[in-house]
């Protein structure tokens, strides 16, 4: 198929452009990327203006006007929408022929196209042409997808600690919030470990405060590495860690907080550190009204602190757990 078979298509529009003012108005209504001109009675042809295959990157004169060269570039699941639209648009007029759909520039890049177009009918209200327009918004959306991006760093700084990227206090206790109501409707237990580093004080007088910024960091790694993948570890502040155990019961708390505790001291107990580990557990009781969530939440972190202090008085590096102390 060379250009010249489908000429006819430009001299019938340029014809029509003459001689139908809304033909004209529709084209003024943006500033345009580029026309097609569809025959829909022979469908395999379909104008397209230089200026498109310049957007994607091609040599226009390479172009045979052919709807195919133009299908094999859209994504895939973009075609599928503008052929849905054009169907609808052909049996409705009132139905509108506009989407955005992305393209492949020849250099790989994706273009994002706003494609509107308008059938033109017969007599009988048959559609027998399609006049379309393209407009370039690729900047419009690379600005989206960069604010998109920066509210989801935003949305993490506010969620993160910045010193061990771990979560912090707020984004715990939203988590457990949910950890609260899944245990209450499903009538599971789970446990939380409050962990303080053991004179740490001392370790940052002694070493400095840089020093002591790096060991909070190796704690923060060490911890992550042997909580279970379903657990969450935040710091809480200062040198006070927090693990959330999902679906577990009291024995099974018992059994982590002696991990993390002997974790930390094989990893960093030649440099001085050890901590303290303060465990409760939770139970659902079968009726509890969700107003109360909050409330029993902080209870629990509560308690697991009340058992750090127990841990710490009793004297340090080892676990304590409450409301039954059970140190063994
Ligand atoms: N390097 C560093 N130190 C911090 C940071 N936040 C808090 N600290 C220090 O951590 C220490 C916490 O000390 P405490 O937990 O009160 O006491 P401790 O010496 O650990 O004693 P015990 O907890 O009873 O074993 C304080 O000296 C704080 O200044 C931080 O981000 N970086």
């Amino acid at each position: 198929m060379s250009q010249d078979n489908a000429h006819y298509l430009k001299t019938e529009l340029y014809t029509l452009l003459n001689q139908e003012s809304e033909i004209f108005e529709f084209l003024q209504a943006g500033s345009l990327d580029g026309l097609w001109y569809w025959d829909l009675e022979n469908p395999t042809h379909e104008w397209m203006s230089p200026k498109f295959w310049t957007l994607l990157g091609y040599d226009p004169t390479e172009k045979q006007h052919l709807a195919a060269e133009w299908q094999e570039l859209i994504f895939p699941e973009d075609l599928q929408v503008a052929l849905n639209n054009f169907k609808q648009h052909c049996q409705d007029p009132l139905h509108p022929y506009d989407q955005v759909v992305r393209y492949r520039h020849k250099n790989g890049s994706t273009v994002w196209v706003r494609c509107r177009g308008i059938a033109i009918r017969d007599s009988s209200g048959k559609p027998v042409r399609m006049l379309g327009a393209h407009n370039d918004v690729t900047a419009l959306k690379q600005t989206e997808e960069a604010l998109r991006r920066k509210n989801l760093e935003l949305e993490q700084l506010a969620l993160r600690d910045p010193l061990t990227s771990l979560y912090n206090r707020r984004a715990f206790s939203e988590l457990l919030e949910k950890e609260l109501a899944r245990s209450i409707r499903y009538q599971t237990p789970f446990s939380v470990a409050v962990i303080n580093v053991d004179n740490f004080k001392t370790f940052n007088r002694n070493q400095g405060f840089q020093a002591g910024d790096q060991m909070l960091y190796s704690v923060s790694k060490t911890l992550l590495s042997v909580a279970r993948h379903s657990d969450t570890v935040a710091r809480l502040a200062g040198d006070e860690f927090i693990i959330l155990m999902c679906q577990a019961s009291l024995r099974e708390s018992k059994i982590a907080g002696e991990r993390y505790r002997t974790s930390i001291e094989q990893l960093l107990g030649q440099r001085g550190i050890t901590v303290s580990v303060g465990l409760s557990s939770f139970t659902a009781p079968s009726n509890v009204n969700s107003a109360l969530l909050s409330q029993l939440s902080e209870g629990v972190v509560t308690q697991a602190s009340r058992a750090l202090d127990g841990a710490k008085a009793s004297g340090k590096n080892r676990y304590a757990i409450l409301p039954t102390d059970t140190q063994s």
